[in-house]
């Protein structure tokens, strides 16, 4: 999906709402465990009930793998069910040496090589370029970079001062002469909003993936007033809130519900932001 295509899929919905399937057996309502792959079931409900709302999917590596051989059957259902209007991204956190990160981006963007065609993927930044540059070697694939993540942890290093600049400061700018805004997107969690008018400073038309609405207690309204461009500019991802919203037979109407509820406070802030 290209970035003017991402930016209309965002004016149409009125929403730039990305639903994390982040799916896990012991959470998911017990009466779907006798189905035959009672992930990929949960998921499909999941994406049917939230669909008109979303414009992205984000399943996390992590709960498929965590399945073994089952896990990835569910993956590959599931990333086929996606929508085509919607992007997707494999949050999956890779970055090696270039030889093998040349396999984890075949992996996750070759049809032919594992089964998965995914728009983008989620890529540590801490080896460098060369561990970057083998996923940029596929057209029209989208390398989403870790910048300044949501969790406690990210002021370890994320936020040490290296001169002028906090380390991700310098993670942005560096990956920015590596590849575009239509091919390079950043993380910055939603528990950050307070670094995003300073993170569009240094990158003013790149898409932010913004995990840690919901569960994690990120405010919606602080980082759209702060984050959102004239194309959109934010994917915000909610996973629990949505996907556990209900653990009986409701579950997709109560994940179809919260989904809503994001939606329509996104029209609000996409509004607003026009008025300007
Ligand atoms: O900084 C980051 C980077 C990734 N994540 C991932 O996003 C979702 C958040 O799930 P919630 O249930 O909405 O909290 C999950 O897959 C994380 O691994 C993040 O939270 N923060």
């Amino acid at each position: 999906m290209t970035y003017s295509e991402l930016s209309e899929q965002i004016v149409q919905k009125q929403s730039y709402l990305c639903v994390g399937l982040d799916t896990d057996p012991r959470k998911i309502p017990k009466y779907l465990l006798t189905e035959p792959d009672p992930v990929f079931t949960f998921n499909k409900a999941i994406i049917d009930a939230t669909a008109e709302f979303a414009v992205a999917y984000k399943p996390n590596i992590a709960f498929y793998e965590a399945q073994g051989p089952r896990g990835w059957e569910s993956l590959q259902k599931t990333l086929d069910y996606i929508p085509d209007a919607c992007f997707s991204i494999a949050d999956a956190k890779r970055g090696d040496i270039g030889n093998t990160s040349d396999l984890y981006a075949r992996t996750f963007f070759d049809a032919e090589a594992a089964g998965l065609s995914f728009d983008s993927i989620t890529v540590a930044p801490y080896m460098g370029h060369d561990s970057v540059m083998p996923f940029l070697a596929y057209d029209g694939k989208w390398v989403i970079l870790l910048a300044l993540t949501s969790n406690v942890g990210s002021a370890d290093f994320q936020r040490q001062s290296i001169g002028e600049q906090e380390l991700f400061e310098k993670v942005i700018e560096t990956a920015q002469t590596w590849a575009g805004p239509d091919r390079l997107m950043f993380v910055v969690g939603a528990t950050q909003a307070d670094e995003l008018s300073r993170i569009r400073e240094i990158a003013p038309d790149n898409f932010l993936l913004v995990p840690g609405v919901g569960a994690q207690g990120g405010s919606l309204e602080d980082v759209s007033r702060r984050g959102l461009t004239a194309a959109g500019g934010l994917l915000v991802n909610a996973s629990r809130s949505i996907l556990y919203a209900s653990d009986g037979t409701d579950f997709a109407d109560k994940a179809r519900h919260e989904a809503k509820i994001l939606q329509r406070e996104m029209a609000q802030y996409l509004a607003d932001y026009q008025k300007k």
